[in-house]
């Protein structure tokens, strides 16, 4: 099967999307992909939803509420960064920005002087280091591997060694499965009053559906406006599920509720 990420290629989207297709295809962004998919131009694609240390992909979660798409599968992989430079006297780290946070403590300690750039993945920095001897990267150290020029200056510089990443393996919205033992909402209930998210997670509360993840996004449209991120670890095949789901309906009756199915998880290590 054919899957398209973020890429270039060496990035960790792209090692998650090696474990559940034979051929990898790369966008410059997390929202280019999640419309390629939407779109039904691949089948398949994956895109990095939550760190442990970081939290939230905020591009993920506001891609998924713009566009429809179904996560078909959960990919949890542990993170262990290197950090990548043709010399050790660089004066610049390049990396996603998500990479350079999980890296926080490490840089104030080590490279206190060095000034911090972002970039679309951490192969896009690796790409900027193998150009610019001023410039180390944030990367999985495989990245130096075949490159005589580039060296591992440091590894598992992240700062806690359970650093993990989880990815959603999406698919056009046709393909929503109610089969897994995890699923998500997007829920906008255009509404602002005492106790609506309150009422919005009591549905579940009232079932015994475990929630795992709750998120709010700014909606976008005015200040304290928000859209909402419900994981829980049901299928949707699930009486509970349909139920719990009905009533959220209800409640976001002048917005709305959109399933990205259910899924299970997978843990893949590298
Ligand atoms: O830049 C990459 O290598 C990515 O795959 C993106 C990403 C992310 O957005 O969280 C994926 C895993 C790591 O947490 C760091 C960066």
């Amino acid at each position: 099967m054919q899957a398209v990420t973020l890429g270039p290629e060496g990035t960790y989207s792209h090692r998650a999307a090696s474990s559940v297709a034979d051929e990898v295809e790369f966008r410059e962004s997390v929202t280019a992909i999640v419309e390629t998919v939407a779109d039904g131009e691949y089948d398949r694609g994956v895109v990095p939803i939550e760190n442990s240390i970081e939290g939230s992909v905020t591009e993920t979660l506001d891609a998924l509420s713009d566009r429809e798409v179904a996560a078909v599968q959960e990919i949890v992989t542990p993170i262990r960064h290197a950090l990548l430079a043709r010399r050790e006297d660089f004066s610049v780290v390049a990396s996603h920005s998500q990479a350079l946070a999980q890296c926080r403590s490490y840089l104030e300690s080590e490279y206190p002087d060095a000034d911090l750039e972002a970039v679309a993945s951490t192969a896009r920095g690796v790409e900027h280091a193998r150009e610019n001897p001023d410039v180390a990267a944030i990367g999985h150290p495989d990245n130096a591997s075949g490159d005589p020029d580039l060296s591992v200056v440091a590894e598992g510089i992240q700062d806690r060694t359970s650093n993990a990443t989880r990815f959603f393996v999406i698919a056009p919205a046709s393909e929503q499965s109610e089969a897994g033992g995890k699923s998500s909402l997007v829920v906008y209930p255009n509404a602002n009053y005492p106790g609506l998210l309150l009422e919005l997670l009591e549905p579940f509360a009232e079932r015994d559906v475990n929630l795992t993840r709750v998120e709010s996004r700014p909606s976008g449209e005015r200040l304290g406006d928000y859209v909402f991120h419900i994981d829980f670890a049901a299928g949707l095949y699930e009486e509970r599920a349909q139920e719990a789901i009905a009533d959220v309906e209800a409640i976001a009756e002048n917005g709305w509720v959109r399933r990205l199915g259910s899924y299970d998880t997978e843990h893949v290590l590298y």
